[in-house]
């Protein structure tokens, strides 16, 4: 299974992101500029975290504009696995192929510290090695996740599953609608979240609740193409 890990100027989670894939899984990986034309060869799409184009204008709004990302929709359109982090998450939004927006935290602050997760949906290609309801603690580094979305659009997500992570009751730190921190799309294969799995796949990062989302993509995977499940 091969993954690319899409590179922005500004980017700067994707170091950590490529890294995550070698170490957990260990399958091929290749760093792939915003100017590129052609995904055909990647299986799944990183949209890792930074400050592309610097949050100019809002953050995700320029990027969303990068020749790559027309191979990120048609990556998505194809039913291949997209995951996008944190900065990831917005440039998804932004591209239209997650709905709703992310806003500035409601403490009007940078937070980066550790958070507490709840897996809403364990039935995705992403979330598949996590119980339902399982609490995980990923860390958060964003200034603007304040999921926002309309009443209709929440509805859509709750009556298609389409919540995959909430924070936990109690310590929703950006003020995002219903304690949203990562949504899919109706079909499942399209997944953003603010907080950083990439950050949290070893104990001496304080945390290894983020390797499974590695596995479990790999294992989706490996399901679809009827290969054994080894992880
Ligand atoms: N770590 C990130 O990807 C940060 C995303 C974005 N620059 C923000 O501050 O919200």
């Amino acid at each position: 299974m091969k993954f690319a890990v899409i590179v922005f100027p500004g980017s700067n989670c994707d170091i950590d992101c490529y890294k995550a894939v070698e170490d957990t899984i260990g399958q091929p990986v290749d760093y792939v500029w915003h100017t590129a034309t052609d995904l055909s060869e990647y299986d799944a799409i990183l949209v890792p975290g930074g400050f592309s184009y610097g949050d100019y204008l809002r953050c995700g709004a320029i990027a969303r504009f990068a020749p790559v990302m027309n191979e990120v929709v048609k990556a998505a359109e194809q039913g291949k696995f997209v995951l996008g982090i944190c900065n990831g998450f917005q440039i998804l939004t932004e591209a239209g192929l997650l709905p709703g927006a992310l806003l500035r935290n409601n403490s009007m602050k940078f937070r980066c510290h550790s958070a507490l997760l709840e897996v809403v949906n364990n039935n995705t290609a992403f979330t598949n090695q996590y119980s339902q309801g399982e609490i995980i603690d990923i860390p958060i580094a964003h200034g603007e996740g304040n999921y926002f979305c309309d009443d209709a659009t929440l509805a859509q997500l709750k009556a298609n599953n389409q919540i995959v992570f909430r924070y936990k009751a109690g310590a929703n730190p950006n003020g995002s609608l219903e304690d949203i921190a990562g949504i899919c799309n109706e079909r499942g294969n399209v997944v953003g979240m603010m907080p950083h799995p990439e950050r949290a796949i070893d104990q001496l990062l304080g945390s290894e609740d983020g390797k499974r989302m590695f596995t479990s993509i790999l294992n989706a995977w490996r399901e679809q193409h009827g290969a054994a499940v080894n992880g």
